[in-house]
């Protein structure tokens, strides 16, 4: 029989891994947004992507919305940052950490920050030395880890390197994120555990989005390997500007439902979460991407 975690640690990315890639919505919805999920129990909240807004106009308004926000107490927000430039922002804005982004393909790598992944890890030296100086804690991102949009297939031992290089420049946790969710339940948990052989389990977050519906499955199947923190996106907001065809990541109430029903503790009030996310899809003019909310709207 399978052990999972008593607890999971929920890293919401819905206000930047999903709005980054939906129609745009005013500041004032994303900072309704953001303050009704830190109301609904949500302790880690990306809030924020100081990314080039010629990349992604989507998020140009991260400062004001970091800005406009009601700050909850043990509520973590936190920004994106591919630069030094981006971390200069995100200073400036007050997140309280921040977060690099590299891939285990060399050709995602180069369609979403523009450099080859050697180039990438250059390029986040210095944010990471400046971060450190300013005592703000970084998060690394892996994408591709379960499939590329450009190359297909990635091995394992390539995400694994990846990883490793972001955890030793001084990343707190590594997110391993399925960008374009093509992954399946074994293929899942084996890509964890090889990551895990270079970087402690305790370290890894799973970032899974459910393009071909199978997160929730891959989510379970790798639960008992000793990971306790999964990334997701309240309502399945969202998808990657350079990944064709990416839904977003598993929506965080279909997310939750499981985890309750496994006997998981997660600090999450669902009814306000699906609330929450029902109040932003509508801004969006369209219905939840969660099947737990719909189902709770009935
Ligand atoms: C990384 C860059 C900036 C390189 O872009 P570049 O063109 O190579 O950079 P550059 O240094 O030559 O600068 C070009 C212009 O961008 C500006 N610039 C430069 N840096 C910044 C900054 N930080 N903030 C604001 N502006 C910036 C800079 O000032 C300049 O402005 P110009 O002189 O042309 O007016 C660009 O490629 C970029 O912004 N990419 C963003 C890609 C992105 O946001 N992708 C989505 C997030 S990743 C993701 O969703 C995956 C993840 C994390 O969720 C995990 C998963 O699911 O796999």
């Amino acid at each position: 029989m399978a052990v999972y975690p008593n607890k999971v640690s929920i890293f919401e990315v819905g206000a930047r891994d999903g709005l980054q890639n939906e129609k745009p919505v005013t500041t004032k919805d994303k900072i309704v947004l953001i303050e009704d999920l830190a109301a609904a129990g949500l302790t880690r909240i990306e809030a924020a992507s100081f990314v080039s807004p010629k990349w992604v106009p989507q998020m140009a308004d991260s400062a004001d919305v970091l800005a406009g926000i009601a700050r909850h107490e043990g509520v973590t927000y936190s920004a994106l940052t591919p630069n030094l430039k981006g971390l200069e922002l995100a200073l400036d804005a007050n997140s309280d950490e921040v977060a690099i982004f590299g891939a285990a393909s060399e050709s995602f790598s180069q369609k979403n920050i523009n450099c080859s992944i050697a180039e990438s890890i250059e390029r986040f030296a210095p944010v990471m030395e400046l971060a450190k100086a300013k005592n703000v804690p970084v998060r690394g991102y892996v994408s591709c880890t379960l499939g590329c949009p450009y190359e297909g297939e990635i091995a394992v031992s390539e995400v694994a390197r990846v990883s490793e290089l972001l955890y030793k420049m001084g990343c707190y946790e590594i997110s391993l994120g399925d960008t374009i969710g093509v992954g399946t339940p074994h293929k899942a948990r084996k890509m964890v555990e090889a990551v895990a052989e270079v970087v402690p389990i305790d370290k890894l977050a799973l970032h899974f989005h459910d393009t071909y519906g199978q997160a929730l499955a891959n989510i379970l199947a790798c639960l008992d390997t000793g990971v306790s923190v999964i990334d997701s996106s309240v309502a399945g907001l969202g998808g990657c500007p350079y990944a064709k065809g990416a839904s977003g990541n598993l929506a965080t109430e279909d997310l939750v439902y499981m985890l309750h029903g496994l006997g998981i503790e997660t600090g999450i009030d669902l009814n306000k979460l699906a609330t929450a996310g029902n109040k932003i899809s509508q801004a969006l003019g369209r219905g939840s991407g969660s099947k737990v909310a719909r189902a709770l709207s009935e």
